[in-house]
């Protein structure tokens, strides 16, 4: 993991938008999410522990707030077709852009349903504006329920993404309206914690990743300029360096099925538990919504694109899974673009292997086996993300999007990902404990 820089009260993450002075922040020096650390002149470490004194639903505001006139607020039901389809158009051309507005997020409407429709999520966190005259959705944030473990600490909290302003409204401080609404929707339910990430640097991130890219179409990623060609390099070169096999090498490796739920339920639980933050996964339904729902099919005539693909290994001989790897789809739109208008973009998800388990022999000491469980782990993680590489490119996909976080430092290189100029800051607000969590949200483009 790429640990942010403090200096002199300025983050500097490396790219052009994530480098603000620090004590700007308006609205969220108001907030209560632990303020910045800094080593000249501020606080220089944050106390694990409650930042506001604990309050109940009762003491929170029962009306909405506040909108500018000309704007109400419009609670969107996502599952309704039409509506979803609204926040699709507003995202796809107001949502994320990297910095030299090359490309932009283009998350399908099947996604949006997939990411809000979590069980467990509340038809109210998702949370429109419109304007008043035309009916016109301008702005967006949205949160699901999510359980969270930081160390042995569990607790709910909400998960907010999809802030979006229409261009036309920016710098008007929309943003921090959206923010204090879904907040008073947030705590209503009694949860008083919430996870996010974002490109930009706001008090205060518990971690900072980059991406990391492994390209999969040579000739597009160079045409549409989200890869380099390097110097003294011919097209023919760079494909042959980025060619994957045809089709996946390790035996039992196939699709996800319903009847794998219990298993990988079972698997991905006792793998996270290495971690001091993740997400719990505490009930079966959430696996079969992470990683089965969502899968394309037509329905009445219309295409669903497929959101999120999910792969297990079988055991051949004890036919009991032993490994899970994934990934969703997340185009970006590629403007200014004459031939091309979108990147097919995979993004990792999650993975798991029992090798980490496996018993070592038993004249080993301690340092021996967690030497060699990391060995066999490392060797498992790269045949894995070989195979799920082989799936990405047969069905199309440009490239395989990866952070530094988890365990992927054991396979980024070797499996010839390069680094991005994105980051993706990790924050908490209101809480407690500092945490990591990934999420959503890229700006990308390979740079080395
Ligand atoms: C317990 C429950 C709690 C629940 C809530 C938890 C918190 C959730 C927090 C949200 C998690 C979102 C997770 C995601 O979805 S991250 C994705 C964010 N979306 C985009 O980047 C899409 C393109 N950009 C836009 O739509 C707008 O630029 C946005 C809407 C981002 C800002 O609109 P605008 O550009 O017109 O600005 P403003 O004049 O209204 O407001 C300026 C204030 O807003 C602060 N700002 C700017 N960007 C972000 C950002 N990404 N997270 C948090 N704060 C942000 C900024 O520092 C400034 O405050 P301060 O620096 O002066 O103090």
């Amino acid at each position: 993991m790429d640990l942010m820089k403090i200096l002199d009260g300025q983050v500097a993450l490396g790219n052009k938008s994530g480098t603000k002075n620090l004590g700007e922040h308006k609205f969220w020096k108001t907030q209560p999410v632990p303020q910045l650390l800094n080593a000249l002149t501020g606080p220089t470490e944050i106390k694990e522990g409650p930042i506001d004194p604990p309050k109940t639903p009762a003491d929170v505001r029962q009306e909405p707030g506040q909108l500018p006139s000309g704007f109400e607020w419009s609670l969107i039901d996502i599952t309704n077709e039409e509506q979803c389809k609204e926040v699709y158009i507003l995202l796809s051309e107001n949502y994320v852009e990297d910095d030299d507005a090359m490309f932009r997020f283009n998350y399908s409407k099947e996604f949006l349903l997939w990411a809000l429709t979590a069980p467990g999520y509340y038809p109210d966190w998702h949370i429109g504006v419109r304007v008043v005259k035309t009916g016109k959705l301008v702005a967006f944030i949205s949160g699901i329920k999510v359980d969270i473990r930081v160390r042995a600490n569990t607790f709910d909290a909400a998960e907010i993404n999809f802030l979006c302003v229409h261009k036309k409204l920016r710098s008007k401080r929309l943003a921090p309206v959206l923010i204090k609404e879904v907040t008073r929707r947030v705590n209503l339910t009694n949860i008083w914690q919430a996870i996010y990430t974002a490109g930009v640097v706001i008090p205060t991130p518990i971690g900072t990743s980059r991406y990391y890219h492994r390209n999969l179409n040579p000739p597009k990623l160079v045409d549409i300029g989200f890869a380099a060609l390097p110097r003294g390099m011919t097209i023919a070169r760079l494909v042959r360096q980025y060619a994957v096999s045809s089709h996946p090498r390790i035996p039992g490796f196939r699709e996800m099925m319903q009847s794998d739920v219990p298993q990988v339920g079972a698997l991905l639980r006792r793998y996270l538990s290495r971690f001091e933050v993740t997400q719990t996964f505490a009930k079966d339904e959430e696996i079969e919504h992470w990683f089965l729902s969502g899968h394309g099919r037509d329905v009445d005539g219309e295409r669903k694109e497929q959101v999120v693909w999910a792969y297990v290994v079988e055991d051949p001989t004890t036919h009991l899974v032993t490994d899970l790897v994934s990934f969703y789809s997340l185009p970006s739109t590629v403007m200014k673009h004459k031939k091309h208008n979108l990147l097919n973009a995979a993004y990792l998800f999650y993975y798991a292997s029992d090798v980490i388990f496996s018993p070592g022999g038993s004249s080993d000491d301690a340092a021996t086996h967690e030497a060699k469980a990391k060995q066999r782990l490392e060797e498992r993680l790269n045949a894995l993300i070989n195979d799920l590489l082989v799936i990405a490119q047969n069905a199309g996909f440009d490239v395989l999007n990866a952070l530094t976080l988890g365990d992927n430092n054991m396979f980024l290189n070797e499996q010839k990902f390069g680094a991005g100029d994105g980051f993706l800051v990790s924050i908490t607000w209101f809480v407690n404990w500092w945490l990591l969590i990934s999420g959503f949200l890229s700006s990308h483009r390979i740079v080395s």
